[in-house]
């Protein structure tokens, strides 16, 4: 059981417009009590844990938001703002697979700074009764370059994952399951600890269409929101279908005329948005699913997008509708516990909180999860080290090779950032 809920104080101000939010993270503080949610330059950091709670196993998500629901029942709020993201706010990422060494973690920082359009505050939180004062919030000194990083085989080496994902197709060909995705980890070694305040600053300028996430030491830029949750409004980007881009702009305009029209990936896309509207559907109401998708392009690959909306119906926080959206069909498969098992089967390794959860959660419930991905885990005995992710979507008619390159181009983003160019 998850330790007792603690009663907060927590207190919002306006705040002058900071140009940007990474460098505001202050550089003496661990990696693990950083937080960071950011999309085009907006969104949220943190830094310090007033309070936190791990919690493990299938009820890992209803455990952590009852913690969250107790926190907040019992804390002193005094909100000037009074947008989505202020007030005491929850960041979380929650492993993939409910047998996961590595559990789920929602960490609440002592401060919190967020930019919303034009509107910018600071949030300061406490244990205990008195008013936290205002922190001076400014700018850090930029982190140095790390030097070029090695890199090491994770669970399988690249041609063993090849033929795990051969053995997946013909799983799929037997009948087993349709669809399954099947990811391999590889290990950055830097020369001295990593700097997470670098990374973000190269996940946000590089990928600035994505949502740049750091929570407990998992950070990533993902393009896959997997659940959004505001004043009612409840939505969800799925991706599944992908290609790799070229340097040549009119040739990737080209591959994505292709790609719009590839049987093979609309198919593995339809399962994806299948999987998000039927999970949705006991929660919402005037759910809009557009007939097709579109595609969304990003530094290193394209992928096929649909946008899925619906009004809530029920009390549901946006961590628990991420819940009952976990794990799609973009990071698993279909029909799901097949899938689940053949990833169990194939892919040797834990996925530890890759492919889970990530965001934050507000004191009315309302929040964003994306799903964690194109993201890497800090090491924690190692501060050296990052153990970085990547998966492909295999149906019948995938090719190891073509999933291998695919896996490569979806670790970029992280190897860049690590200072691998
Ligand atoms: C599993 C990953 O990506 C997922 C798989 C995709 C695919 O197979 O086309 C596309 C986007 C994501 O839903 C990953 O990036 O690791």
């Amino acid at each position: 059981m998850p330790s007792a809920a603690p009663a907060l104080v927590a207190r919002t101000a306006l705040l002058p417009r900071p140009d940007d939010l990474v460098a505001l993270l202050p550089d003496d503080v661990a990696a693990t009590d950083l937080v960071t949610w950011l999309r085009d330059g907006d969104g949220l950091v943190g830094w310090g844990r007033a309070t936190s709670v791990t919690t493990s196993g299938p009820d890992r998500f209803a455990q952590a938001d009852r913690w969250w629901h107790e926190v907040c029942a019992q804390s002193v709020v005094r909100d000037a703002v009074q947008l989505p993201g202020t007030g005491p706010v929850a960041f979380g990422s929650f492993s993939f697979a409910d047998e996961s060494a590595y559990g789920a973690t929602l960490v609440v920082p002592s401060v919190v700074v967020g930019r919303r359009g034009g509107t910018s505050w600071v949030t300061t939180i406490r244990t205990g009764a008195t008013l936290p004062q205002q922190p001076t919030v400014e700018p850090h000194p930029a982190p140095a370059a790390p030097a070029k990083p090695t890199l090491r085989t994770g669970a399988l080496d690249r041609e063993q994952w090849k033929s795990a994902v051969a053995k997946a197709v013909s799983r799929i060909q037997g009948g087993d399951v349709d669809k399954v995705v099947l990811a391999r980890d590889v290990i950055a070694e830097c020369d001295g600890p990593v700097d997470l305040r670098w990374l973000l600053t190269r996940l946000a300028g590089g990928y600035a269409n994505t949502w740049t996430f750091a929570v407990d030491g998992l950070v990533g830029a993902s393009p896959e929101m997997l659940v959004r949750r505001e004043k009612g409004l409840v939505t969800s980007r799925v991706l599944a279908g992908t290609i790799r881009r070229t340097r040549d702009d009119e040739h990737d305009l080209a591959l994505a005329a292709k790609l719009a029209r590839s049987s093979k990936d609309l198919e593995e896309h339809e399962y994806a948005v299948r999987s998000v509207a039927d999970a949705l559907a006991p929660h919402c109401r005037s759910i809009n699913v557009p007939e097709s998708p579109f595609v969304l392009h990003l530094p290193n690959v394209m992928h096929l997008a649909t946008d899925v909306a619906g009004v809530l119906t029920d009390e549901s926080s946006s961590l628990r509708l991420a819940e009952s959206l976990h794990p799609s069909a973009a990071v698993c498969g279909t029909p799901t516990p097949a899938a689940a098992r053949v990833i169990g089967e194939l892919e040797e390794m834990d996925r530890g909180r890759y492919a889970g959860p990530v965001g934050w959660m507000d004191a009315s419930g309302d929040g964003e999860w994306a799903i964690a991905l194109r993201c890497g885990a800090l090491d924690r005995e190692n501060p050296s080290a990052v153990r970085i992710f990547a998966g492909c979507g295999i149906v019948s008619g995938s090719d190891p090779a073509a999933e291998l390159a695919e896996s490569e181009a979806k670790l970029l983003p992280m190897r860049h950032a690590l200072g691998d160019d």
